[in-house]
């Protein structure tokens, strides 16, 4: 494998033109995908109803075998029917995948069986992914009488269970609180900044993949339409979007000059409001406030036309949740 250049991640996983028909269906779940994982990075998988992500988990699992395509791990080759990632991936699927009349304990001790001979091993993995759950005395409850939120996290722990160096996370905040949400997500941050793991999001959620995610690919009909870095990402979301601020006085003069010296277009100024196009502008949202701030403006609202939701739908021509 040659090395990477200076400052980029390295690949774990790369794989390129893969292919997946299922039987008797019109069109392929994959279609000639594309796509690199960095390696200790979070990696956001975009895409709408039927656009072939949990195929994808599938095929990564060795749950199901690819037609066609070329797979690499840590630069290695790997042969496509036998894909091998089931050493070093877990999954958590997109439907709660727990035995509902035994307890979180239960359900715990039961998987980490399936994973590990030695008892001491074992013993170490439920203990870490009963910490990761969090469930306190829930977790001698049967999973039946659990919360949605409370299946999600013990559905990530089991997902945990095999101490994978890659998570495949299908979906994991479908129809769960924001509590629980959050509780998730700062899970999934902690364990990859803390342990290095790498991960696979895939969600319909785009502020979800903006506030977690380091990288993120866009699928559509099997294919991977961008798969960069979020702040490539967004910065090219930017190059569509526009910024509508209100603020509590009139802009001043010196505002407007400050906001194009750095290279801001202000479209209109209309009383309190302004709409600016950030197409050729580099800076991140929060230094645009401050810039704002910092001229002695207060914002009372702040509207920002430009998200994944506009790349996606630039690059798909149409919207996620249609
Ligand atoms: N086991 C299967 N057998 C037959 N067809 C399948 C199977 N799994 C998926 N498909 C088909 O493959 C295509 C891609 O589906 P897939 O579930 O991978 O998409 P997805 O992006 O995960 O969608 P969603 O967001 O709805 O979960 C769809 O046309 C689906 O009907």
């Amino acid at each position: 494998m040659s090395n990477p250049a200076p400052g980029k991640p390295t690949p774990l996983l790369q794989l390129s033109g893969v292919q997946k028909q299922w039987p008797g269906r019109p069109h392929p779940a994959l279609n000639g995908l594309d796509l690199t994982v960095a390696e200790g990075r979070i990696l956001g998988l975009l895409g709408p109803n039927g656009a072939g992500k949990t195929t994808l988990l599938s095929v990564l699992m060795g749950l199901t075998p690819a037609d066609a395509g070329r797979f690499e791990l840590d630069g290695q080759p790997l042969d496509r029917r036998r894909t091998a990632l089931r050493r070093i991936a877990g999954l958590v699927p997109q439907h709660i995948a727990l035995y509902p009349s035994l307890s979180g304990q239960q359900n715990l001790d039961f998987f980490a069986g399936l994973l590990w001979r030695h008892p001491r091993e074992r013993q170490r993995a439920v203990d870490r992914c009963a910490a990761i759950a969090d469930l306190g005395e829930a977790l001698n409850y049967r999973v039946e009488q659990y919360s949605g939120g409370q299946k999600r996290r013990l559905n990530l722990a089991v997902g945990l269970l095999g101490e994978p160096r890659l998570l495949l996370l299908d979906e994991p905040t479908v129809g769960i609180d924001p509590q629980s949400r959050h509780f998730i997500l700062e899970s999934i941050r902690r364990l990859c900044r803390d342990e290095g793991m790498t991960v696979i999001h895939t969600t319909h959620y785009m502020e979800e993949v903006e506030q977690l995610c380091d990288d993120v690919a866009i699928m559509d009909e099997g294919r991977v339409l961008l798969n960069d870095s979020l702040d490539q990402a967004l910065r090219q979301a930017r190059a569509l979007g526009r910024l509508q601020l209100r603020l509590e006085g009139s802009a001043p003069n010196s505002l407007l000059a400050a906001l194009r010296k750095e290279g801001i277009v202000v479209e209109a100024v209309r009383d309190h409001e302004l709409s600016l196009s950030l197409a050729e502008c580099n800076l991140s949202l929060s230094a645009i406030t401050e810039l704002i701030e910092a001229q002695q403006q207060v914002i009372s609202t702040l509207r920002f036309g430009a998200s994944l939701e506009t790349l996606f739908l630039s690059l798909t021509g149409r919207a996620l949740r249609e």
